[in-house]
């Protein structure tokens, strides 16, 4: 039997012998021509890869000799065209190198400051009876006619006039976008007066687009055109009223809405600016960077003034980071470009801004005003430079300087209303422009500086072509060595590229590391009282800053909601078309038909971009762009997509902000209250369950008083008692000192007071020798417990006052007794939420409440209060406890500042000190305790010595009667009879 092995060989047998067989064929058959012999070679030639190895054996000297001559020609063409390739690839750095280098000797040249004029266009509505203030003499003189005969020139870098088109524009501004590619810091801004075209020179409109989608795609492209890979993330940002907000983060639009993390600016050691907080998403193309461009755009607070219907509220920036760490000659290995559409400045008179309209313009007019302040401190040299005095000139403190380029566009409108506004701008913009040209040009070095730069600008455009010339020629070699050897050129490009990637990726990921380790939080315990966080901190930093204990302990708390927010409405967007109204809006909103919550001098603004805008361009894109960034060279961000696979860890990393907020955006606080307004909780106690308690604190329901100190006993230790505002549907009587036992008196555990309650079979007993009168429906108690010790640190008494309506409710009438067991008593936590109206929560299966008969009136005598079996630390059963479920709402007794007047008191003076109020205090213990006592003095006294009230003994007698039955059936129970003891023996302990 032949192997599948030899089976193989033996099917191959004819075509490794087909030489030897036509060499056979050659002598055997002479008449066989030579032309057979070649078309059989020929076949063999093209024979598949199994007959690779027969090629490889010659079938003659001369077909050998053929053979190997073809296979070196190839070999050495190949050779030829990669070392052409090599060639012109180090030509095509080398010119890249010239490139920049007079490409910086240009800019250098022209100023590390540029600054373009550009005149807005009078719309044909808006000309009837105007007169045109300002004309662009040339392409960098302007002329500013002040009066009739007076008029003033302004020179700038480029004047761009009234016709000039977008594209006219960004064919100026494209050498910034190139000193970006080449790490330098890059700041293109927007200025001028409101209406002038800012926002139309920078975003454009559809038709037409403006300088950062130009400059997008033009950085994009020149990308992937160098030979070095690029990794770019994208920003956006907007500073209104001197604050800071993430444009691509979703802002609250709701009171529930969690507020997004704080902004804040960072400045490193190098002088490096970082916004901390501020959400960077990798961008991989051109049509990412829009699509994120489009959507910050949108959330953007634009409104309607005298000035412009869609007035911008506030400065926009964008900031694309770019990365490069296979350039060594690069000026960073990462550096900024930003985008900066400014907010109008506007004159107030003028605009007749009020209320909200006003502070805004006010906010924008200071922060214009500090740049400038900066510009000068810049132009003078000074030592100090003011960029802390305002948020825009901090946020663009390494884009303004000295090693950075900076490209101003001012803006003016033609309209001699205006001039006063253009003669400021024009000389704000001047200047700007003189930082770096300085005044004491003379006119000589100004010409000649002009020659310079015009002689730069020619040999940019000569090395420009040449570039373009040596990489058309690479081209063409590549496509000759691909048909020679069959493998697509870009392979290696495509190796290098994500080798280069994942070292990006790894720098990242270690550089995350660090700052996580370095701002790895010590155990809370470790800290320093005065470093751990409060509440407010919390709150400021967003949910991130907490740990995932505190987390699940106390839910990120609800935004209260403002004034203002309280009174928006929602109304139609076309309503509000009014110029000068007091509403502010989101861009968005004027393009199409939103639910704008808005209000007379509203600002908050409706964004109607919804996770699934933000999620459709981070991640889709990112899951696309997967794929077919292997075909691209400079766009070499990957992922497997969202949630699934393995994520790319830098694209994990950066889109963690975005993430966490959206999981923080769903994951709203669920308020886990049994105790809702109708709800029912139950006051039979729940199975024991091993709690990890660790509650520290209690929330004690009252009016706006946030806190309050209780001293207990007189100890003159305080127990704090947080107070929040008033449950309306539930009364809490606080009477610490009501229910303390004097037998233990209050002690110190890892400072706290620790108060002994009274057990509440102490207190039932107390009462009942007091005249029983009124008691209340409903009473309860309830302590917590420290993790560790189950100390009982405070009780609480509650009570309803009138009919309890639950049918359950019932109390056997007669035998009116209560059996309940303290050990059983677990934990109840009162907690009140500022803004969700008021509800109490009381975990349902620790509150355990002891129910009493709804009859239970004056009339209900010692005799009817059989609560004979009563141990303390005997655990009763649920049957035996015929206590039922306790409707939690209750009538409004007292006011609530009656409730906090009350706690003030106790806070203010111990028991002893105490002198309460008649009447409030005098009735809350009484209701605390079920009994009628006039002063409380004496209420006190029956508390500390109960044994010095006669009717005490009556009933001591009947409980210790009562334990001697218990006791003696114990003994029975046990066998105890079968020692030969009769019947009287227990009887007699009995009686
Ligand atoms: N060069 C221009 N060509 C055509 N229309 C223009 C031009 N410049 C501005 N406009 C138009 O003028 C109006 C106001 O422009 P824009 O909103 O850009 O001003 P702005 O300076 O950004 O104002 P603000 O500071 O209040 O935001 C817009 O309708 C815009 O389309």
């Amino acid at each position: 039997m032949l192997s599948s092995e030899d089976k193989t060989m033996e099917s191959r047998k004819p075509v490794h012998k087909l030489s030897e067989t036509i060499h056979s064929l050659l002598g055997w058959k002479s008449h066989v021509t030579s032309n057979w012999v070649k078309s059989v070679c020929d076949i063999m030639k093209s024979a598949p890869p199994d007959g690779a190895s027969i090629i490889s054996k010659p079938i003659n000297g001369v077909m050998e000799n053929s053979m190997k001559k073809k296979n070196d020609e190839l070999h050495n063409s190949v050779l030829k065209i990669e070392d052409e390739i090599v060639a012109l690839t180090a030509y095509i750095n080398q010119l890249n190198t010239q490139r920049r280098q007079v490409l910086n000797e240009f800019l250098d040249l022209r100023g590390n400051i540029r600054v373009f004029c550009r005149i807005r266009p009078i719309a044909v509505p808006e000309n009837f009876g105007q007169l045109k203030a300002v004309a662009a003499l040339d392409s960098s003189n302007v002329v500013l006619k002040l009066a009739e005969n007076k008029s003033k020139t302004y020179s700038f870098d480029k004047v761009f006039h009234p016709g000039s088109s977008q594209d006219e524009v960004f064919a100026e501004v494209e050498p910034v976008i190139k000193s970006a590619l080449d790490g330098y810091n890059a700041c293109i801004f927007a200025y001028g007066q409101t209406g002038t075209g800012k926002s139309f020179t920078m975003e454009g409109i559809p038709q037409s687009p403006g300088v950062v989608a130009r400059s997008m795609e033009a950085i994009f492209k020149q990308a992937v055109d160098s030979n070095h890979v690029y990794v770019f993330t994208f920003s956006m940002l907007e500073i209104y009223l001197g604050n800071l907000k993430d444009l691509l983060v979703p802002q609250p639009t709701k009171v529930m809405d969690p507020t997004p993390p704080c902004l804040s600016i960072q400045t490193d050691p190098k002088g490096g600016i970082d916004i901390d907080n501020l959400v960077a998403i990798p961008v991989t193309d051109v049509n990412q960077a829009l699509k994120l461009y489009k959507l910050g755009c949108r959330f953007r607070s634009t409104a309607s003034t005298n000035s412009n219907k869609t007035s911008s509220r506030s400065h926009c920036l964008i900031r694309l980071s770019i990365t490069c760490l296979d350039a060594p000659e690069r000026r960073r290995e990462t550096n900024k470009l930003w985008f900066v559409d400014l907010g109008g400045s506007e004159r107030v008179l003028k605009t007749k801004a009020s209320g909200r309209r006003l502070d805004e313009g006010k906010a924008i007019n200071l922060s214009l005003s500090a740049l400038g302040d900066v510009i000068h401190a810049l132009q003078k040299k000074n030592c100090h430079v003011p960029y802390r005095n305002s948020k825009l000139t901090q946020v663009l403190k390494d884009s303004l300087g000295e090693d950075s380029k900076t490209l101003m566009l001012v803006h003016v409108s033609q309209k001699e209303e205006d001039i006063c506004e253009t003669l400021c701008s024009l000389n704000f913009a001047t200047r700007v422009r003189s930082i770096h040209l300085g005044n004491m040009d003379s006119n000589e070095e100004r010409a000649q500086k002009e020659i310079a730069i015009a002689h730069m600008q020619k040999k940019m455009k000569m090395i420009e072509d040449e570039r373009q010339d040596v990489r058309g020629k690479i081209e063409k070699f590549n496509e000759e060595l691909q048909k020679l050897t069959g493998t697509a050129p870009s392979s290696n490009d495509q190796l290098e590229a994500s080798h280069l990637l994942s070292k990006f990726n790894q720098h990242n990921l270690e550089a995350t590391r660090r700052k996580t380790t370095e701002t790895k939080e010590a155990p809370l315990s470790r800290i320093p009282r005065f470093m751990k966080p409060t509440v407010c901190s919390t709150r400021k930093y967003g949910a991130d800053s907490q740990t995932s204990e505190e987390k699940v302990k106390f839910p990120a708390r609800r935004r209260r909601p403002s004034s203002h927010r309280a009174e928006s409405v929602s109304f139609p967007v076309k309503r509000r078309s009014e110029n000068n109204s007091e509403c502010s809006i989101s861009r968005n909103s004027c393009l199409g038909d939103l639910n704008v919550k808005s209000n007379a001098d509203e600002t908050e603004y409706s964004q109607d971009a919804t996770e699934c805008d933000i999620k459709s361009i981070i991640f889709m894109e990112h899951e696309i762009s997967s794929k077919s960034s292997t075909q691209q060279k400079g766009c070499l961000v990957s992922s497997d997509g969202y949630g699934k696979g393995k994520k790319n860890s830098f694209i994990s990393t950066n889109f963690s902000k975005v993430d966490n907020w959206l999981r923080l955006h769903k994951n709203e606080p669920t308020v886990s209250t049994t105790s809702q307004k109708s709800k029912r909780v139950l006051a039979i106690p729940a199975p024991e369950k091993k709690h990890n308690y660790k509650f520290t604190k209690k929330t004690i329901a009252n009016n706006e008083k946030h806190e309050s100190y209780v001293d207990v006993l007189g100890s003159g230790r305080l127990k704090q008692v947080e107070i929040h505002k008033p449950p309306t549907n539930m009364e809490n009587i606080i009477d610490a000192h009501s229910i303390c036992d004097s037998k233990y008196p209050p002690e110190t555990l890892n400072g706290e007071t620790i108060l002994h309650t009274k057990s509440l079979g102490d207190m039932f007993m107390e009462e009942s020798q007091s005249n029983l009168r009124s008691p209340p429906k409903i009473w309860g108690s309830c302590y917590d417990m420290n993790q560790d010790g189950g100390r009982v640190n405070q009780t609480f008494t509650m009570q309803k006052e009138g009919r309890a309506q639950s049918p359950e409710t019932t109390f056997p009438e007669k035998n009116s007794c209560c059996k309940f067991s303290p050990s059983k008593i677990s934990h109840c936590t009162f907690e009140t939420r500022d803004d969700s109206g008021s509800s109490m929560s009381v975990s349902e299966q620790d509150l355990q409440c002891l129910l009493l008969p709804t009859e239970m009136t004056e009339s209900v005598s010692q005799q009817d209060l059989q609560c004979s079996q009563f141990l303390t630390e005997m655990t009763v059963s649920e049957q035996e406890l015929q206590c039922s479920q306790v409707p939690t709402e209750t009538s409004t007794y007292e006011s609530d500042s009656e409730d906090l007047d009350t706690i003030d008191q106790i806070s203010e003076n111990s028991i002893e000190k105490t002198r309460p109020r008649p009447g409030i205090h005098n009735m809350r213990t009484q209701r605390a305790l079920f009994i009628d006592n006039k002063n409380p003095k004496e209420l006190i006294e029956t508390l500390v010595k109960p044994q010095q009230n006669t009717e005490v003994l009556g009933i001591c007698n009947h409980i210790i009667g009562k334990v001697q039955i218990l006791g003696a059936s114990a003994l029975l129970a046990s066998g105890f009879n079968n020692l030969g003891l009769e019947h009287e023996f227990f009887n007699g302990l009995i009686l």
